[in-house]
């Protein structure tokens, strides 16, 4: 048999599940994606079916193949990247989970998260893992569900249960399952959960212990580029090669491999993420320290991160929950039937804030509301709140590092939107620029498992991959730009304090 010619990643975002498969220069050979149900269950509680996500992944792996004429044996690797902090345990016996997933943007840990805090405040593990005490992260959903689910705290210290983020559960399940699957992550999954300790790369046994999570539960922590195992099934005898958080898979894929490289990924949430090499920094200006990616036998680079929960997630919540766009795309037409929003802000706080504010309490608002207002006007509203979020962030970075942006590298499904490409590089006042292949996140993870098994030979060898296929220069005056930012900054203020004892029931 020839050498295998290609490399396949599987990325498990919020919204869908994808599986592409690239050849050597980086190229898309053949793409399947399917959409699967969002659940919510009260308000601020958002749950996905893993068992459903599974079940999609083993659709859009067979349709790639399929498409492409391709067979298992055509492939070097397979790579893993995956929504981030979603919350899977799952039966070692039956392979069935044990409870809906948890997902990142669900805040049904508010009361743990202020308990764990105590007196010591949002930042108490903040030195030890780099991240504040949010509903966002992994660690305190493990708790909630060991507290919850009857039962389930003395299957899981007997070992009985696993616990898993989308990369564990995925990886698992495809290497075997109840027959002999295997129960890893990597460091950049891991340093989602709160549970890792950022210098050693490696649980941190105080943090288990003050949180209660037995490390039974746990799956061994791996560099992000290296062969877990091999799969079976529909992938039968591919090394499963890498798995990344989607952002980190990002960044790899638009071959931010340097230290101070940036790169901003628009799709249910945005996030910005700097590289920033070997060393570790300790924002004090509301940004997450976090592993950038670890290759195989190598240290770990790090990077500063600004995650906003709500991006995408807003053009969703106009097209499902309002009815006033039929399809994503359909928000770009109506925010340019008007010039401007008409002195209108929205503040999508569906999960409180995070980046820069991690506001718990705060609630979405929407202000400035004249009898002028309409349909036009919310939707070009819409998409400034990602061009202001996306302002705070880079403010943010600027405080910490020094670092002034000199452009940005975008990628993601709102980076279709031409209108919003343009009102982030108004807002940031540096150019935006899109990459041939915007599906970095995909592509990431490829080059990731393709390095693993010696696909390619060196990071020098991807970086010529990546060309520029659309770039947005500056236009907004600098007075008119700074007027708005200022605004946007009040309504942010309009929308915290929000949730308080009024709530409890
Ligand atoms: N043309 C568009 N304009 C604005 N938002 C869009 C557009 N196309 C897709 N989106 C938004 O992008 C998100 C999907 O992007 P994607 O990168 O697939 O997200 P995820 O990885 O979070 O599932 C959805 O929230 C959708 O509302
Ligand atoms: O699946 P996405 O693209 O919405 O990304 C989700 C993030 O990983 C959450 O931290």
């Amino acid at each position: 048999m020839s050498d295998p010619r290609y490399v396949a990643a599987i990325d498990q975002g919020t919204t869908s599940s994808r599986c592409i498969v690239f050849d050597g220069r980086g190229g898309i050979v053949s793409l399947a994606q399917r959409e699967h149900r969002q659940i919510f269950p009260r308000p601020g509680w958002v749950e996905h079916d893993a068992a459903e996500i599974w079940s999609t992944v083993e659709q859009v792996v067979l349709e790639a193949l399929e498409d492409a004429g391709l067979a298992p044996g055509d492939l070097a690797a397979v790579g893993i990247t995956n929504q981030r902090e979603t919350t899977v345990v799952w039966d070692r016996t039956t392979g069935r989970p044990v409870h809906n997933a948890i997902t990142w943007q669900d805040t049904r840990t508010a009361d743990l998260v202020s308990e764990l805090a105590g007196a010591e405040g949002p930042d108490r593990f903040r030195d030890r893992c780099g991240l504040p005490l949010a509903t966002y992260f992994s660690g305190p959903k493990l708790v909630w569900l060991l507290r919850e689910v009857p039962g389930l705290a003395e299957r899981a210290a007997r070992g009985e249960v696993l616990f898993g983020t989308v990369d564990s559960w995925l990886i698992w399940n495809l290497t075997g399952g109840v027959d002999g699957g295997v129960h890893v992550t990597d460091v950049t999954n891991a340093s989602r959960t709160m549970l890792m300790d950022l210098t050693k790369l490696q649980w941190d046994q105080d943090t288990l212990d003050t949180m209660g999570v037995p490390a039974a539960v746990l799956p061994e922590i791996k560099p992000s580029s290296h062969v877990y195992g091999t799969a079976r099934g529909a992938l039968a005898g591919v090394p499963v090669a890498a798995a990344l958080g989607d952002q980190h898979a990002a960044l790899f894929g638009q071959t931010a491999f340097d230290r101070g490289d940036v790169k901003s990924t628009y799709g249910t949430g945005s996030f910005l993420v700097l590289n920033t090499g070997d060393t570790l920094v300790r924002s004090e200006n509301g940004l997450l320290t976090t592993v950038a990616y670890q290759l195989d036998g190598v240290p770990a680079t790090y990077a500063l991160e600004g995650s906003i929960a709500v991006t995408g997630a807003l053009v969703q919540w106009f097209r499902d929950r309002l009815g006033l766009i039929h399809s994503a795309a359909e928000i770009e037409t109506l925010a340019n039937t008007v010039a401007d929003s008409g002195g209108c802000y929205i503040v999508p706080a569906f999960s409180g804030l995070f980046a820069p504010h991690w506001r718990g309490e705060a609630r979405g608002v929407i202000t400035g509301l004249t009898g002028y207002v309409g349909r036009g006007h919310l939707a070009r509203a819409a998409l400034e709140a990602t061009a202001w979020q996306t302002r705070e962030v880079v403010d943010a970075m600027r405080a910490d590092t020094g670092i002034a942006l000199t452009g940005l590298r975008v990628d993601g499904g709102m980076t279709a939107n031409n209108t919003l490409m343009q009102l982030l590089a108004d807002a940031l006042a540096v150019p935006v620029a899109r990459p041939t292949v915007a599906e970095t996140t995909c592509l990431g993870a490829a080059y990731a498992a393709g390095l693993a098994v010696g696909y390619w030979p060196d990071l020098d060898s991807l970086r010529g991959n990546w060309h520029k296929a659309a770039e947005w220069t500056p236009g907004l005056d600098a007075d008119l730009r700074e007027r708005r930012f200022r605004k946007w900054r009040k309504a942010v203020e309009r929308s915290l304090d929000w949730m308080d004892e009024d709530d409890l029931d």
